[in-house]
C-alpha cells in the first residue's frame, strides 16, 4: 500500500520502518497541516498532536483516502469526526492505544468490571506512567479504561485526575523518562487487591496495531474499532 505517514515523530518514524519491512511505500511523511496531495495515498495514518488529528482526519474523509488515528487528546471532536466520516462515505478506526495486547487488555478490564460491578468493599483506581514528552493527561488509554468501568460499574459515573471524589475513578498520570505506557487498574478492599498491567516494553507494538488496522481498512468505508479489526466480540 501507500502510506501518508501524518505526524513524523516517535511513532511516525517507528510506523514507517516496520511499514516498509511489511512491504509498504511512504508517499507522505509530515509534520504539516499543509503542503501535501494527500489523494495519492492507499490509506493514512495520523500520529500527530492533539489540535492537528481532526483536520488531517477530515481531509482524508473529504479525499476518500480510508485513515487510522492514534492521536490522543482531541476526542471532544470525535463524534463529529464520526459523522463527517459517514456523510463522505470514508473510512476510519480510531483507537487510544494500538497495541494488539491493549485490545485484549481493554476486554479484561471490561469482565473485570462487570465482576466487581455488585461488590461494594472494592474501589477502583487506575495508573499510567509514560514518558515525559506525552502532551496529554491522562493518557487516553486510561480515559478509554475509565469509560468502559463507569460503564459496567454502577459505584462510578466519573473519572478524575490525580484527586478522589465521591462516585468517580482517580487516575494516577506519573511522566518517567522513556517509558513506552504503563497502566494498570487496581480494586482495592481493607482485606485484598486485584489489579492487572499492561507494560508496552516500546513501540513496536503501537506501531504494529496501527498497520494491522490500515491494511484490514484498505478498500473499505464506514468507522471501524480494533475489535472489528482482530474480530473480538
Ligand atoms: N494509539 C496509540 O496506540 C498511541 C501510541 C503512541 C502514541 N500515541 C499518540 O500519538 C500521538 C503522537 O505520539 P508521538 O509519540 O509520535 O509524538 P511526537 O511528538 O513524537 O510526534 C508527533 C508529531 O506530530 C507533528 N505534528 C504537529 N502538527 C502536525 C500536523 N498538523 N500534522 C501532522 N503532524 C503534525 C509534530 O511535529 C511531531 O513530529 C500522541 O497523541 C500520542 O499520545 C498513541
Ligand atoms: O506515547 C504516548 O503518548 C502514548 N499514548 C497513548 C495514550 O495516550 O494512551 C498510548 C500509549 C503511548
Amino acid at each position: 500500500m501507500k502510506i501518508a505517514l501524518l505526524g513524523y515523530g516517535k511513532m511516525g518514524k517507528t510506523i514507517e520502518n516496520l511499514a516498509k519491512q511489511r512491504g509498504h511505500d511512504i508517499v507522505i511523511k509530515t509534520n504539516k497541516e499543509t503542503g501535501y496531495d494527500i489523494s495519492i495515498a492507499d490509506v493514512a495514518i495520523d500520529f500527530s498532536v492533539p489540535d492537528a488529528a481532526f483536520n488531517n482526519v477530515v481531509k482524508c474523509f473529504k479525499n476518500r483516502v480510508p485513515v487510522v488515528s492514534g492521536t490522543t487528546g482531541w476526542l471532544d471532536n470525535y463524534n463529529k469526526a464520526v459523522s463527517i466520516c459517514n456523510e463522505e462515505q470514508g473510512a476510519f478506526i480510531y483507537a487510544s492505544n494500538f497495541s494488539l495486547g491493549v485490545t485484549i487488555f481493554f476486554e479484561l478490564n471490561t469482565q473485570l468490571a462487570k465482576m466487581m460491578a455488585n461488590l461494594k468493599d472494592y474501589n477502583v483506581s487506575i495508573e499510567e506512567v509514560h514518558h515525559t514528552q506525552k502532551l496529554d493527561a491522562p493518557s487516553g488509554t486510561a480515559i478509554t479504561l475509565a469509560q468502559s468501568i463507569i460503564n459496567e460499574h454502577p459505584a462510578y459515573q466519573k473519572w478524575n485526575l490525580n484527586t478522589e471524589t465521591a462516585h468517580s475513578i482517580p487516575i494516577t498520570a506519573k511522566r518517567i523518562a522513556d517509558v513506552s505506557g504503563k497502566h494498570t487498574i487496581s480494586y482495592s478492599s481493607p482485606t485484598d487487591s486485584i489489579s492487572i498491567t499492561h507494560n508496552a516494553n516500546n513501540r513496536q507494538g503501537f506501531a504494529q496495531g496501527a498497520l494491522v488496522a490500515a491494511e484490514w481498512l484498505y478498500g473499505k468505508t464506514g468507522v471501524f474499532t480494533m475489535k472489528d479489526v482482530l474480530k473480538i466480540s
